[in-house]
């Protein structure tokens, strides 16, 4: 068999799965898939049913552009999902609630709601849903809505007035004047009722979804997480509150200023809710915790909560799902560099890994088979499932035809001793084919966060294979700061940002530059977002020619004008102070502070509609290096965000970033230039 090295073609081919949902008796899952279009530019998704039991994958639906987070009925008749599709001679303006027979069918918008329709539940009856909707709050009734909608989506003023703090969102211009309810809809007769209607309560702005809330197992009750504050901020600190289906009643059953709450689960009995709590008020780093919130008694609206997974050095990601027996939770968290699904004994407090990672996105658990969606860095998202006493074994193939003719770089971790006298990890891939006795270029991708971790996960937008299939080593260092390795790493650079993960990817230079294979002169650093705040600190503090070039993507380049980003309540818990209270100890940890001593080629990559890093911090490293008389190419684009996501853009984006390299790449100059 011919072996393919892999590139931005073949990773653009890749189908890309996503959360699994399982009918209620576990025999299949229900998987949305993407395949995108490099001639087209674009995507489309469809539902595939997985059989946990044996069997083909089957297409579900055909019809829609993007029918998304599908979930099984209660009594598994049925299948729901979200999608924008023409029916009935209408075409969805906004994404719409369909439902489509199990056994295959067709699908049927459920209602229409003007505003459209995000995340959702299922009731336990199967005949009702209860889905996120942002609606302007002082508007009663659908109609009202409507009409707003359409003034709205029709208005010729494009001017944006606000005096909110929380005005944008990743690339979302939120909320002009909307605010995200739970609505109740009949699937079969279509009817909406929003059961935050004429109340103050609302669930999170940022990313509202189907984890901010859960509704009882009788089917009375919907417990949501909301912020108590009157003006929402990004940092907001959130309480839980129930709601009587029956009366509209809603108590506040659970707050504490010192704490932020996240989604809620109940228990099978619906006596208990599961919850992550994170302690804000000791410090603005503490982890989500799991909490577990018990009724005083059956059918009380008064409890009492408790942090169940304080002596465990792991942040508990959501969604959190119950055990049937209602002894233990399972939810998944990192832990050095993977992210493992984790079942949490309560009784015991005690943690033990259920699936391991690489990395594990998704999952759902009924009639004790388990399926979960995984990747790890070399390979891309596969659907497993786990059925009692029985290993895991993967359920679809989609890749496998694209995939297994290629040759493959190894991964592994490695240990150095970094900063603080502390063992650093480092995830290195290595070229395919790769042979210790030859040399080869250093590549260096520096991930974001800060608290985030490079780990055994498949990454689009910064795939280690594909940079190894290009012959060159990659490391991602894990410095001090990043999550998986507990709280006193990650909180380590608190107030001091910059100076010991500096610390760890030079060691993490040293260690490797001692390795027989390694080239001196063809050293690279990279990285997104504080990845590019890391390179752009680099070329303030490291010797011009330790490293050969470095390329910044969305990189923080100068905290004060940073202030005009989405996070800004957060940049003084980070830097230890406000710009004007203490502008030395901001400008301190400002690579823009350091512009003096840049002298190395840099790459500056920067997206347009990037609200969390301001195009203007690419802009003004730009100018700065060319004011420098620094070589320097800038690649800005219109139409991408923090991330760069159409096919025809991440083509350019790939095709500069390696094109710089070996610009930079003495081993790669013609031979004349080389003599000189
Ligand atoms: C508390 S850190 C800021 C939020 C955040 N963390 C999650 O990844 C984030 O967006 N980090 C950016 C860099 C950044 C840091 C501080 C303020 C704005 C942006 C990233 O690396 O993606």
């Amino acid at each position: 068999m011919a072996h393919k090295l892999f590139d931005i073609e073949a990773l653009w081919k890749i189908e890309r799965l996503g959360a699994p949902s399982l009918s209620p008796d576990g025999a299949q899952a229900v998987v949305p898939v993407t395949r995108f279009s490099m001639a087209d530019n674009n995507s489309r998704t469809g539902l595939w049913l997985l059989s946990t039991r044996g069997g083909k994958p089957r297409a579900l639906t055909h019809g829609g552009d993007k029918d998304g987070q599908p979930q099984w009925s209660p009594r598994g008749d049925r299948i729901a999902f979200v999608g924008k599709r023409e029916q009935e001679g209408r075409k969805d303006a906004s994404p719409q609630l369909y439902v489509i027979p199990a056994d295959g069918g067709e699908a049927r918008r459920v209602a229409t709601v003007a505003t459209g329709l995000e995340a959702y539940r299922w009731l336990p009856d199967g005949k009702r849903i209860a889905a996120v909707s942002w609606v302007w709050p002082q508007l009663k009734g659908g109609r009202a809505q409507a009409k707003a909608y359409k003034d709205f989506s029709e208005r010729k003023e494009t001017g944006y007035v606000t005096a909110e703090p929380l005005y944008r969102f990743w690339d979302d211009n939120l909320p002009q004047d909307r605010v995200p309810h739970l609505h109740l809809i009949d699937v079969d007769s279509g009817k909406v009722r929003d059961l935050f209607e004429g109340t103050p309560y609302e669930l999170r702005r940022p990313d509202p979804s189907a984890e901010n809330f859960d509704i009882s197992p009788d089917g009375e009750r919907i417990v949501f997480a909301f912020d108590p504050a009157p003006v929402k901020r990004i940092d907001g600190r959130f309480a839980l509150a129930e709601l009587q289906l029956a009366t509209g009643r809603i108590d506040v059953i659970a707050r504490d200023d010192d704490y932020d709450f996240s989604s809620p689960r109940y228990s099978p009995d619906g006596d208990r809710i599961a919850f992550t709590a994170s302690h804000q008020g000791r410090k603005h780093t503490m982890p989500a915790q799991l909490a577990v919130w018990e009724r005083s008694r059956p059918g009380s609206r008064s409890g009492r909560w408790a942090v169940e997974s304080e002596a465990w050095d792991h942040e508990v990601h959501a969604p959190l799902h119950w055990e049937e027996d209602g002894q233990a939770v399972l939810f998944t968290a990192e832990q050095q560099g993977r992210c493992h699904l984790w079942r949490f004994d309560l009784p015991d407090r005690r943690a033990e890994v259920v699936l391991e990672g690489g990395w594990v996105h998704g999952f759902d658990k009924q009639a004790g088979t388990l399926v979960a969606l995984r990747d790890s860095a070399s390979h891309p998202g596969q659907i497993v499932a786990c059925l009692p006493g029985q290993p895991p074994r993967r359920l679809e193939r989609f890749n496998d035809a694209l995939l297994g003719p290629m040759v493959w770089g190894r991964n592994e971790a490695l240990w150095i001793d970094g900063a603080e006298g502390d063992k650093v990890q480092v995830w290195m891939t290595y070229p395919p084919g790769f042979d210790p006795k030859k040399k080869y270029p250093l590549l260096h991708l520096i991930h974001g966060g800060p608290h985030t971790a490079a780990g055994d996960v498949w990454h689009y937008r910064w795939n280690t294979e594909l940079f190894a299939a290009q012959g060159y080593v990659v490391a991602a260092v894990n410095y001090h700061g990043s999550s998986s390795f507990g709280y006193a790493f990650l909180d380590s650079i608190t107030h001091r940002w910059g100076t010991l993960e500096l610390q760890d990817i030079e060691a993490a230079t040293d260690a490797l530059l001692q390795q027989p294979w390694a080239d001196p002169a063809r050293v690279f650093a990279t990285g997104g977002s504080y990845g590019g705040y890391m390179v752009a600190w680099m070329n303030g503090h490291v010797d011009p020619g330790r490293y050969a070039a470095y390329v910044c993507h969305a990189g923080c380049f100068d905290w004060q004008a940073m202030f005009a980003d989405d996070a800004w309540s957060w940049h003084a818990k980070e830097l230890g102070a406000w710009y004007w209270d203490k502008p030395d100890q901001v400008a301190a940890q400002s690579p823009s502070t350091y512009a003096g001593n840049m002298r190395t080629p840099t790459l500056v990559i920067h997206g347009a509609k990037d609200y969390r890093v301001p195009d203007a911090q690419g802009l003004a490293y730009y100018n700065t290096l060319h004011a420098r008389g620094v070589d320097t190419r800038l690649l800005w684009f219109p139409d991408e965000n923090h991330w760069v996501l159409k096919p025809r853009n991440s083509r350019l984006w790939y095709a500069e970033f390696l094109a710089w390299l070996k610009r930079h790449d003495p081993a790669q100059q013609p031979a004349r230039k080389r003599r000189k």
